[in-house]
């Protein structure tokens, strides 16, 4: 039984002479605990894809489910208790709060769900230790570094332990170390708690760590890589994907 399914799913923008087709009727589905990259040029319409697999942004037409429930027939409240239940969101800028301690940061999430303080502390000690943040808790966001901040964004993300887990360009700011350690911990939790997850990339070296990539290309399915092999087997094939795609990096002319 599918988790996510999409429904010809189509997104324009603008309006009568400005239209911009940024996703034309897409149609997959993709399975509970998998672990799913999106792929495709720059302006291929992948954020916007993910967005509206993850509830942030309505199509134009078509239609979500997740785990067999339509989104299109929720009401806003409804949504906005879905979305805080059951998803999890790591996006490239992180969106810390300044004014907060990385722990305030990472259990906001449970704050806003009045979750008692006994709860929420244990909760907090689990993910910063999993996430190697334990003796950081007390610092602001500006006094530590962009790995360990989108650790935290992590952190924040899977705090509330959601089924499905969002990313856009989750390494976008890491160098390969810290991208290195963000990916190996998405495998795990992954692996171990089989959360499902899906990540925007247009980092091949990233996508090498999905089990299954959808490369999109002009609002369309283009093509789609299953990992067989080993993670560099994989790699060498998402690469390879990208040359016959075109345009798969985003700053190849540079
Ligand atoms: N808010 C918006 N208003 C108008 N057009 C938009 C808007 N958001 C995206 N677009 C257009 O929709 C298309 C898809 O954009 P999208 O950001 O989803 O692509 P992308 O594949 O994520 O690109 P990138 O890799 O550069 O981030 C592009 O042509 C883009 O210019």
């Amino acid at each position: 039984m599918a988790f996510i399914e999409a429904r010809n799913l189509r997104k324009l923008y603008g309006r009568g002479g400005n239209l911009v087709t940024a996703i034309g009727g897409l149609s997959f589905t993709i399975e509970a605990g998998e672990f799913v990259g999106i792929m495709g040029p720059s302006g291929a319409g992948k954020s916007t894809l993910l967005n509206l697999l993850a509830t942030l942004d309505q199509p134009t037409s078509g239609e979500v489910l997740i785990d067999q429930e339509n989104l299109t027939y929720l009401s806003k409240a409804a949504l906005a208790k879905f979305r805080r239940q059951r998803l999890g969101f790591i996006f490239q800028d992180f969106n810390l709060l300044p004014g907060l301690t990385v722990e305030e940061n990472i259990v906001l999430p449970l704050t806003l769900a009045h979750t008692p303080l006994a709860q929420i502390q244990t909760a907090c000690q689990t993910v910063s230790r999993i996430l190697g943040l334990t003796d950081l808790l007390t610092a602001a966001p500006d006094e530590i570094s962009l790995g360990q901040q989108q650790r935290v964004a992590c952190a924040r993300a899977m705090i509330t332990q959601p089924q499905l887990l969002f990313a856009d360009e989750p390494t976008g700011s890491l160098d390969s170390q810290a991208a290195t350690e963000l990916l190996q911990y998405l495998t795990a939790i992954n692996q171990r708690e089989h959360t499902t997850i899906l990540l925007v990339t247009h980092d091949a070296f990233t996508a090498s760590f999905c089990q299954r990539i959808i490369f999109i290309k002009d609002g369309m399915l283009f093509a789609e890589l299953r990992r067989q092999k080993t993670r560099a087997a994989f790699f060498q094939q998402v690469i390879d994907m990208q040359a016959t795609i075109g345009g798969g990096q985003k700053y190849d002319l540079f």
